[in-house]
């Protein structure tokens, strides 16, 4: 199937997210869509997939120019897409949801239970998925999750598959494997749009790649444009893309996690008597399969939740017990993995949320009452400081792209003293320019003395930031090592070494 976009224009009031956007995506082909933060590449894939509505231009598909009014229409032209967040119901099975999309889309012939399993079996065999159709949802890793939307696509027929930033959620081997599927789905004809701000991916697997910045089309490059070039016709100026640093072992102990034990809700022991300490200048970082503990990990270190055996220090101090706004007053800066759930207000202004854990300080208020000038004067400079892009600081945070409203989070945390700075996936869904700065503030704020903790199932993040690297596997952590380990040997403590699993086998 060939699908042509022509002239693709869509605003938001005065707003032009796309800007005559003019691509073709070859049957068969891996169209790689690169572009930095809010340059529209999700408007654009909304279009594709009927959930927006062009403000002009068209959609061809073989010729002939299509109207979608909803993702169903999409679907039924042979459009797949899938999205960061997965469209699954965790208590079915795999065939169940595969059920499931069937009957939301009202394809012809809706599939009983056992048709459903067989077709996943089908399907899973022809590509190569290792999908369990009897397996329920909630059981399976992330990577395997993301399968299983991909074989929802196929089970409706799916011509032309959507990923949008499919690699964020996956270990680098989970992402070896969905290369190795990307390249069998081209083999038998379906064209892929992959969305991604991974260039090492963009090279390793694209046929063509097209940049868009500030809405419009800048480009479409081929494989052998090397990274840096990229970069530059991403953002418009050259980009460092390693960070600058020395090593630097710490010095006095500032946060330490004491044979730390936290049970989940469902009495899993997801966190197993950890111990490990962060000292002031340096930066610790904690390499992982996400899923292995490091989200309760960090959580019990910012009194997020209480740890059902041992402590947390901050300077000596037992702040176990302390609840979270007392850590932060502390001062533990924290960024947040699920930005949206622990990070910002959607509702919220840019402008509100860029002193939201801190507007009871001095700085942002007196005697009770707020001080606006202030607060007013810290959303100009941080907006111009992280490179914010936002119609406003009255813009709802909610409505600012994805890395934007990364960029918000970071910004605020930056912007107080710390003692300890604990940053979960600092630079997730964020493009290599502000991968760059962020980095480098991450860097600065170690410099100045405050201990860092960064969790990351970034490798290369980690090698960017890290003085030591602590590996957790399983709730425990199960190694430590130098920065200069090769990453093979990283990788293979982050896979349990020999406790492979059946789904990543
Ligand atoms: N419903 C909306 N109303 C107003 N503005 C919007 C809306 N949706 C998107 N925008 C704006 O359009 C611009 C493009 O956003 P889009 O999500 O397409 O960017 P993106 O390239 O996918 O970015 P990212 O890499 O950060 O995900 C952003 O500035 C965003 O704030």
């Amino acid at each position: 199937m060939k699908l042509e976009i022509k002239d693709l224009t869509k605003r938001f009031g005065s707003f032009t997210a796309n800007d005559g956007i003019d691509l073709t995506i070859e049957p068969g082909e891996i169209h790689c869509l690169l572009g930095e933060n809010g340059a529209g590449k999700s408007t654009l894939m909304n279009m594709l997939y009927g959930l927006l509505d062009p403000t002009s231009g068209q959609i061809v598909i073989d010729g002939e120019p299509v109207t979608f009014a909803t993702p169903k229409d999409a679907i039924a032209a042979g459009i797949g897409m899938v999205h960061q967040h997965f469209m699954l119901v965790p208590v079915f099975t795999v065939a169940e949801n595969v059920m499931l999309g069937r009957e939301q889309t009202s394809a012809p012939g809706v599939l009983s239970r056992r048709r459903a399993s067989a077709r996943v079996r089908e399907l899973s065999s022809a590509f190569n998925l290792a999908v369990d159709p009897d397996r329920l949802v909630e059981d399976l890793p992330v990577g395997v999750q993301q399968r299983v939307e991909i074989l929802k696509a196929l089970a409706n027929e799916a011509k032309v598959l959507i990923l949008d930033e499919p690699t964020a959620v996956l270990t680098p081997q989970e992402i070896d494997e969905l290369m190795a599927i990307m390249r069998r789905l081209k083999e038998q004809g379906t064209s892929i749009i992959f969305i991604t701000h991974k260039l090492r991916e963009v090279k390793a697997i694209g046929d063509r790649i097209s940049v868009i910045r500030r809405g419009k089309l800048v480009g479409t490059a081929d494989p052998s444009a090397s990274e840096a070039e990229l970069a530059e016709m991403m953002v418009g100026r050259s980009v460092s893309l390693r960070v600058e640093k020395e090593n630097r072992t710490g010095g006095d102990v500032v946060l330490r996690a004491d044979q730390v034990t936290v049970i989940d809700p469902r009495g899993h022991q997801v966190v197993k008597d950890v111990s490990f300490e962060a000292r002031a200048g340096e930066v610790v970082g904690i390499a992982g399969v996400q899923g292995n503990g490091q989200t309760e990990l960090i959580k019990s270190l910012l009194g997020l939740v209480k740890p059902d055996a041992g402590k947390v220090l901050l300077n000596g101090e037992d702040i176990s017990r302390h609840g979270t706004r007392k850590s932060l007053e502390a001062g533990i800066g924290y960024v947040p993995e699920d930005r949206g759930h622990d990070g910002f207000v959607g509702e919220f202004s840019v402008r509100e949320n860029l002193v939201l854990d801190l507007y009871r300080s001095s700085e942002f208020s007196h005697a009770g009452t707020l001080r606006h000038d202030a607060i007013t004067a810290n959303a100009r400079h941080r907006i111009e400081e992280f490179d914010i892009r936002t119609e406003s600081m009255e813009t709802p945070v909610g409505s600012l792209s994805g890395g934007n409203q990364q960029k918000v989070v970071v910004a605020r945390e930056f912007s107080r003293p710390l003692e300890v700075l604990i940053a979960s996936q600092p630079t997730r869904g964020v493009d290599v320019g502000s991968i760059e700065f962020i980095h480098k503030r991450i860097i600065e704020e170690r410099d100045t003395g405050t201990a860092v903790v960064i969790v990351s199932t970034e490798l290369d993040e980690i090698y960017a930031l890290a003085d030591r690297i602590l590996v957790m596997f399983d709730g425990r952590i199960v190694g430590e090592a130098g920065p200069d380990t090769p990453r093979e040997e990283i990788g293979l403590m982050m896979a349990g070494a020999h406790q492979s699993t059946e789904e990543s086998a």
